[in-house]
């Protein structure tokens, strides 16, 4: 794992934005897979900037969502197709048919998840996938006990994801009780991973997904195990990893693990 400390949020994206961009400006049909959450809005942010300033052009970008509701279309605010429109694809030159997200309304949710494996399989894989990490050890919605070798698959929200995501809704009763997620396999077979953290409330689950054995029942220990793993963590998120290792393993961008 390579760790990078930004300073802060702001730094946390900026950093971030800058490896996708040079990897879009070297590869002709770059894959990416993306994710939704608080975390990677300022990423986000960051593109447009860039896009608008003519620094990239996000023509032969193909993109991967890691999730979605179930039960939310494309007009559903709280949806991630509505989000990412919102956030990212509305704003930049990205043809609409080069952009999958699962589909949380599919009549028949477990084909549009096998479709959805094959769609990646066909674009070749995915060259950098972009993570965001649960307060309980998630990535994407894949919750603790989710098999190591799952695929993209329908799942059950914990409690604990429908309370920390009820902040997008009016209530938590709104909040859906299952989800479609990439599985971990399927997030492991991405070539690169980028995995954003930012906040001291997040300083634990990235210690555990850094330090913890590798299990099922923290699902992000499993990045431990891809040799392509780099973390962009803003000072407060990495205030465990500091306290443990010092600054010297961040520094020298030595193997935590
Ligand atoms: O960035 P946030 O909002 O803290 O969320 C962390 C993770 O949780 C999810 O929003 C799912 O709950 C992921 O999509 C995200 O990567």
């Amino acid at each position: 794992m390579q760790i990078i400390k930004a300073k802060n949020y702001e730094e946390m994206s900026e950093i971030a934005c800058s490896m996708l961009v040079e990897h879009v400006q070297q590869n002709e049909s770059p894959v990416l897979g993306l994710a939704t959450g608080s975390t990677p809005e300022g990423l986000y942010h960051s593109l447009i900037t860039e896009y608008r300033k003519g620094t990239v052009s996000f023509q032969g970008v193909t993109t991967f969502n890691l999730d979605e509701y179930v039960g939310l279309d494309e007009e559903d605010a709280n949806g991630y197709q509505f989000y990412m429109n919102e956030k990212l694809f509305n704003h930049i030159n990205i043809p609409k048919r080069q952009i999958n997200l699962p589909n949380g309304v599919s009549a028949d949710l477990d084909k549009d998840c096998s479709d959805y494996e094959w769609k990646i399989q066909e674009a070749g894989n995915i060259d950098i996938q972009v993570l965001g990490l649960g307060l309980n050890g998630h990535i994407g919605f894949n919750e603790p006990g989710t098999s190591f070798l799952s695929r993209t698959h329908v799942v059950d929200l914990d409690e604990s994801t429908r309370e920390a995501n009820a902040r997008f809704f009016s209530s938590i009763d709104e909040v859906p009780t299952h989800a479609i997620s990439m599985g971990i396999a399927s997030i492991m077979e991405s070539k690169k991973i980028l995995l954003l953290v930012s906040g001291k409330e997040k300083a634990e689950a990235l210690y555990q997904a850094m330090n913890s054995p590798v299990s099922e029942e923290f699902p992000a220990t499993i990045l431990q195990l891809h040799p392509e793993v780099t973390v962009i963590a803003d000072e407060l998120a990495l205030s465990k990893v500091l306290e443990s290792y010092g600054e010297d393993a961040i520094a020298h961008e030595l193997q935590v693990k």
